[in-house]
């Protein structure tokens, strides 16, 4: 595998492919510390250009000044709905049916009890994806308690076959957080559709990499975090999605004050809100939330489909790096290799996986580490590069010694 000669032919290679990429120039949209290899924005996006101005501004004038006011003239009461709807062509929805706010556990929760109580009733199945991120299988355990159903654990992959009549709900991740492995979201949609089953897509780790089709596709409810691929920031908002065939009989376990029809009537009994605006619940975190409008203009006049086609590209030249400078038989790739079964990561798994991260950490290469042995790197084509990729697999093979 290690060939000594790839090097000037792999560092041509990548400074042509810069050279040639359309979406090159978007990298001027962040902010990103120089000389820094960042494969990380599939866990904390990087931080757009213009973020910091908006915020700023958001805080002096729109509160320090404005005060209440802004609620009406800074357009603040309106924001969890706006911003659901800016970010909708990237998860493939026409407006009015995302809302932006609290966060994906939170999220799950309502779409997961929401997708019970639209079940056909009877029913006493949530098929869960087993590998899940930890977060959803906890909700997915209370809200089954909750709702009177069962959990089934189920592989992705083959979930379309545990699908019947029985089964009221079902959770899957589009994108593996560990494997990067991607989920076939048409088709499983439409096998749970054929039973009757309401399907809940979590899109953690797939919006802002990969078109997802939500309409297109007929997907019932999905939710995401918004501070990885659609660099919102630590801890920004995350989002509902309710298709607008569902609006009128969703049915939301946490009816806030903000989802109410007429919020300002102060009325005691809770009358549901039109549309997805009915997933909102209590008062929205402002600040996160205009950090996120701003900072989804890093996305003006890109399409998903060009990041999807630089992050295959990306990806593949990665693997082909990988395996030109890293001894042979230190690293297994555990995402897929071929496209229609990859997300946007990279995921090695390695010996001594933690040690190995720290050192291209403190090489200026950062990836992460999740338990037990897997070296995971993420590629966000907005600012990613392709002399980046090589650098990051050089430096790993030069750790590897
Ligand atoms: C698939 C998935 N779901 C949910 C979450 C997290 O949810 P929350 O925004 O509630 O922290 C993550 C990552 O943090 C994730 O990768
Ligand atoms: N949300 C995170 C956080 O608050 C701290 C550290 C990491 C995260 C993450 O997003 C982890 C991520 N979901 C993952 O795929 O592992």
């Amino acid at each position: 595998m290690s060939d000594a000669a790839a090097l000037p032919a792999l560092r041509q290679r990548a400074a042509h492919l810069d050279t040639t990429d359309d979406l090159a120039k978007l990298r001027d949209r962040f902010a990103l510390p120089e000389g820094l290899v960042y494969l990380d924005g599939n866990s904390l996006g990087a931080l757009p250009a213009g973020v910091a101005a908006v915020t700023a501004d958001v805080v002096h004038r729109q509160w320090g000044e404005l005060l209440i006011r802004s609620w009406d003239e800074s357009n603040w009461w309106t924001a969890p709905e706006r911003i659901g709807d800016k970010l909708s062509p990237l998860i493939g929805a026409a407006p009015g049916q995302t809302v932006v706010g609290d966060s994906t556990s939170v999220n799950l929760f309502k779409a997961l009890v929401g997708a019970a109580r639209l079940a056909p009733p009877g029913r006493t199945r949530m098929l869960v994806d087993a590998n899940t991120f930890p977060t959803d299988g906890y909700i997915a355990a209370s809200a089954a308690r909750m709702t009177g159903l069962r959990v089934v654990p189920v592989d992705p992959a083959t979930a379309a076959e545990e699908m019947d009549e029985d089964t009221a709900v079902v959770l899957l991740n589009h994108v593996d957080y560990r494997t990067g492995r991607l989920h076939d979201l048409p088709a499983l949609t439409r096998a749970a559709r054929a039973t009757g089953a309401i399907t809940v897509w979590d899109l953690c780790h797939s919006a802002g990499a990969l078109p997802v089709g939500l309409d297109e596709h007929q997907v019932d409810l999905a939710v995401g975090c918004t501070y990885k691929y659609l660099n919102g920031g630590p801890g920004s908002p995350a989002y509902l999605y309710i298709a607008a065939r569902h609006q009128a009989a969703f049915d939301s376990p946490l009816p806030g004050w903000n989802g109410h029809a007429e919020p300002f009537a102060m009325t005691p009994g809770y009358t549901p809100a039109d549309g997805a605006v009915r997933g909102r619940v209590g008062t929205p975190d402002i600040l996160s939330m205009l950090a996120l409008e701003a900072a989804l203009d890093a996305w003006d006049g890109v399409s998903v489909e060009q990041v999807r086609a630089k992050s295959l590209a990306l990806t593949d030249f990665f693997l082909e790096c990988v395996a030109a400078y890293v001894p042979e038989g230190k690293v297994q790739a555990v995402t897929p290799a071929e496209h229609a079964h990859r997300g946007s990561q990279v995921s090695l798994r390695a010996e001594n996986a933690a040690e190995i991260m720290r050192e291209l950490i403190a090489r200026g290469v950062v990836g992460d580490f999740r338990a037990p042995d897997v070296l995971r790197f993420g590629f966000t084509p907005l600012y990613v590069g392709f002399a980046d990729v090589e650098r990051a697999a050089r430096t790993l093979g030069h750790v590897f010694g």
